[in-house]
């Protein structure tokens, strides 16, 4: 049956037809790896309202065995039968063809080229490489919390797993948790979609590995040609925030990053102990000497207040105080404490059961502590204001 017009519909002129009124309805349909709506990202071929109230609707899916098949397929029928005049959804489920995927893989990419990286200087995106001296100071932690805490403000996220000898950021969001089934990020011909969790993309070494539970012993070149691809070939799209996880100390991934990442903005989480400050001080040296701005100290594991409300301080006190102090001596210029974390169980127990503490429990102490240090952050350095961010008109 032939579409409606806006006048065989039986309304004014300037009333949209059943025909708009769908492609409407279907624009509130939004690829969950992509982000996008279906009809932006030519994913709906056609589609229409016949006189019986059938919408016809055929969809294209990006690849053969699109994990997100069955969300999109429901997010469609739904989307059309909110209208009142659709009676019934007669859905089509198709492929995109090479050339068709292509297209649109190059309208992601918009101004950019194939290798081209979206995250350098002249980036519009705030990039904050998290880092330690030691390892087991709740890096991870703090990472996948700053992220949670700037999705919560409504930011555009992503974060890069680049601590390559401990990934555990997937864990922490609670995806590929399973050992058994990694989470496998979708590929578009040589994009890769990075899953999304708790409104965050994460893209973890942990997810290329055939067996995630399986040591990486990797060398120099293959690090850095790891992360590289992370940077280009991952599809982010237009973020506000870039986080990046590196593995503790001063190695192979964080001379990379301080190479490829020069505007970087450098996080030190340490913990109070005054034997971790020195080591901790190593990598925020190492950052200045790339030319990257230390943004702060996060002091993480600080007094655990008991139920008696007496403060243990199990990892003793002033090592966040200290690093601050001796990174501003060697960048010549105030670096701040940005929060003390103290030690939680909820921060814990979140981060076991995959949803960071400060969505779950944003009045807890510890959540308190890091959205004081994402908002600080966030005032802090760029401003996002006037960021201008989405596809690249047709
Ligand atoms: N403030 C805190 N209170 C209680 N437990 C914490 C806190 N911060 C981190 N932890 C716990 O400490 C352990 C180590 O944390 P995490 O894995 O984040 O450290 P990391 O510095 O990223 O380690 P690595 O870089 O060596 O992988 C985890 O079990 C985590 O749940």
């Amino acid at each position: 049956m032939p579409a409606d017009t806006g006048s065989q519909n039986g309304g004014s002129a300037a009333e949209p037809s059943r025909h708009e009124r769908l492609w409407g309805a279907l624009g509130t349909v939004q690829d969950p790896e992509i982000r996008r709506p279906i009809t932006e990202l030519d994913m709906v071929e056609s589609a229409d309202v016949d006189a019986e109230g059938i919408a016809h609707i055929h969809i294209l899916l990006t690849i053969v065995g699109c994990p997100a098949a069955n969300a999109i397929e429901a997010a469609v029928r739904a989307a059309a039968t909110s209208l009142a005049e659709v009676t019934a959804v007669d859905l089509h489920v198709g492929v995109m063809t090479p050339v068709q995927r292509e297209a649109l893989t190059t309208r992601l990419r918009g101004d950019r080229g194939e290798r081209e990286m979206p995250f350098g200087p002249g980036t519009l995106t705030r990039v904050f490489a998290v880092t330690s001296g030691k390892g087991g100071v709740g890096k991870s932690t703090i990472t996948a919390n700053l992220a949670a805490a700037f999705a919560a403000r409504g930011l555009r996220v992503g974060i890069v797993d680049a601590d390559v000898h401990g990934f555990s950021i997937p864990g922490l969001l609670g995806i590929g948790e399973n050992a058994e089934a990694p989470v496998k990020p979708t590929r578009l011909d040589n994009m890769i979609l990075p899953p999304v969790a708790h409104g965050i993309k994460l893209i973890s070494i942990g997810m290329f590995l055939d067996d995630p539970r399986a040591a990486v012993a990797w060398r120099g070149p293959m690090l850095h040609r790891t992360i590289t691809q992370f940077l280009t070939d991952v599809y982010f799209g237009d973020l506000d925030v870039l986080l990046l996880d590196l593995p503790p100390g001063t190695g192979d991934i964080a001379i990379s990053i301080g190479q490829l990442l020069p505007n970087a903005e450098v996080v030190v989480v340490t913990t109070p102990q005054l034997a971790a400050a020195e080591v901790a001080e190593r990598s925020g040296t190492l950052a200045v000497q790339t030319g990257q701005r230390i943004a702060g100290v996060i002091e993480n594991m600080a007094g655990l207040v008991q139920p008696d409300g007496t403060v243990l301080d199990l990892f003793g006190s002033g090592g966040g105080d200290l690093v601050a102090e001796r990174l501003s001596t060697v960048a010549q210029r105030p670096v701040p404490v940005l929060a003390s974390v103290p030690l939680s169980v909820e921060l814990r127990t979140g981060g076991d059961a995959g949803t960071p503490v400060v969505l779950s429990d944003p009045e807890n102490a510890a959540s308190v502590a890091i959205l004081k240090a994402a908002d600080t952050l966030l005032t802090g350095g760029r401003s996002l204001a006037g960021v201008k961010l989405g596809l690249s008109p047709r």
